[in-house]
């Protein structure tokens, strides 16, 4: 009886002890934000100082609003977020820790050992911010880091439209419409999501535009993320081959000419005025492969430069983000960047064109979307078999070119999409 009064005594006490930390912490965060901007030189040309203006509750954490001085450089406060979530974390680290779980102890002789476990399992948990402006700096410090993973579903789709779900963030689905914004680079070190985001553009524009996309899948990196896709009656073109590459963008070019060239003639500016509803996604996954290649090169920063008008987007990923596997020009004609975390604030910059990427956590899925603003994004995450199971019925049995003298018959299914060969 006493062990049981005494267990729930300092149960309690515990519980108490632990919502209290996890929920008043952020009591001087005004202070630390105020002074975390003083020493990273932040602040006006004159010295001035960011003023707080407001401070308000919301459900997952604290918004901060100041008033910021003349000359305020935004892009740089946003580029080294990192130095900012950096400074709210030094002293004060959250405990992942529910405690109601200490209600679910039970009371015998393992009892400490239990509650040991509790304490032992938790997890450090890092405040999270997220920044806008409206004329007025707000900063959001939430209480919780951001989900480890959303699962994919139907849900994220927008049937009809060219726009693809690439992120969420804690306000909602990132979404990134390619006809609005067009081509895209993605970039990351290796393992953290960027086959991941590729096959998920890939089944979301074969699912919302099934009869007008046309898919030429390059696939450099000797894996096989783009397999699963080359039977689609949508995939005009795939390989995992650098020496076919080269003719495979050329001959993209050419039909890219062409297309411009019906579009101009007929007296439209471009693609989406002209009402065409096709258009084609090149999609090069490892891209620092075809790097050294200048004829390749040159076709690859011809679709960034011209593939717009004409309804030819370039889909560009590296884990290797350098001024060599992304040439200047293809950059600056490619403003949309998804970045997942990258080595160091060099590779970050090549990439984003702003240092941050460095510092992410080391999460698969977690990037920087950066388009008109740069904001921290969870991609959602498709599983292989969900992906087999939505485009199954977009697969079609396509003889290859060096197999023109093999007859196909349809032959004992071993997969969605297996049939023998029989050579004649
Ligand atoms: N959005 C995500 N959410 C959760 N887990 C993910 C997500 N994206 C990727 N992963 C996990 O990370 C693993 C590696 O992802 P992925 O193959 O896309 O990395 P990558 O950057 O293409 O690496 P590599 O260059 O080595 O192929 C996946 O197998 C998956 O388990």
């Amino acid at each position: 009886m006493i062990i049981e009064i005494g267990s729930i005594i300092i149960m309690g006490s515990l519980a108490g002890y632990a919502s209290l930390k996890k929920g008043g912490t952020t009591s001087n965060d005004a202070d630390k934000i105020q002074k975390i901007f003083a020493n990273a030189g932040w602040n006006g040309k004159n010295g001035e100082t960011i003023r707080l203006h407001r401070k308000s509750n919301f459900s997952g954490g604290i918004e901060y609003v100041y008033q910021v001085p003349l000359g305020f450089d935004r892009k740089r406060i946003e580029a080294e977020q990192h130095i900012l979530e950096d400074g709210l974390n030094i002293r004060h680290r959250l405990f992942e820790f529910n405690p109601t779980d200490l209600f679910k102890v039970k009371i015998n002789s393992s009892m400490f050992k239990q509650i040991k476990m509790i304490f032992t399992k938790k997890k450090i948990d890092r405040k999270e911010i997220e920044l806008g402006f409206d004329g007025m700096l707000r900063i959001k410090v939430y209480k919780e880091s951001m989900k480890e993973q959303y699962e994919w579903d139907e849900g994220y789709l927008m049937n009809g439209t060219w726009s693809v779900s690439i992120g969420n963030t804690r306000q909602g689905v990132v979404r990134h419409d390619f006809d609005e914004h067009k081509h895209l680079i993605i970039a990351g070190a290796t393992g953290y999501g960027k086959s991941a985001i590729l096959k998920l553009i890939v089944t979301s524009l074969v699912l919302q535009q099934p009869e007008n996309v046309k898919l030429h899948l390059i696939d450099l990196k000797g894996g096989s993320a783009f397999q699963r896709f080359k039977d689609l009656k949508q995939t005009k073109n795939y390989t995992r081959e650098p020496k076919e590459v080269k003719e495979i963008l050329q001959n993209i070019q050419i039909e890219m000419n062409k297309t411009y060239t019906d579009i101009v003639d007929s007296g439209f500016e471009d693609i989406k005025e002209s009402g065409r509803k096709e258009r084609h996604f090149i999609i090069i996954d490892e891209a620092a492969d075809i790097a050294d290649d200048s004829e390749c090169m040159e076709v690859v920063t011809d679709i960034a430069r011209r593939g717009r008008g004409a309804g030819y987007y370039l889909i560009y990923a590296t884990q290797y983000p350098s001024s060599q596997s992304i040439p200047q020009q293809t950059k600056r004609n490619i403003p949309s960047r998804l970045c997942f975390v990258l080595d160091d604030a060099i590779a970050s910059n090549t990439a984003l064109g702003q240092t941050g990427a460095e510092e992410l956590p080391l999460i698969p899925g977690r990037g920087i979307y950066k388009n008109v603003k740069s904001q921290v994004v969870q991609t959602p995450y498709i599983s292989n078999r969900q992906i087999e199971k939505c485009i199954k019925p977009h697969v079609v049995i396509k003889p290859r070119k060096e197999e023109s003298s093999i007859e196909y018959r349809e032959g004992k299914k071993t997969g969605s999409n297996s049939f023998i060969l029989e050579e004649t």
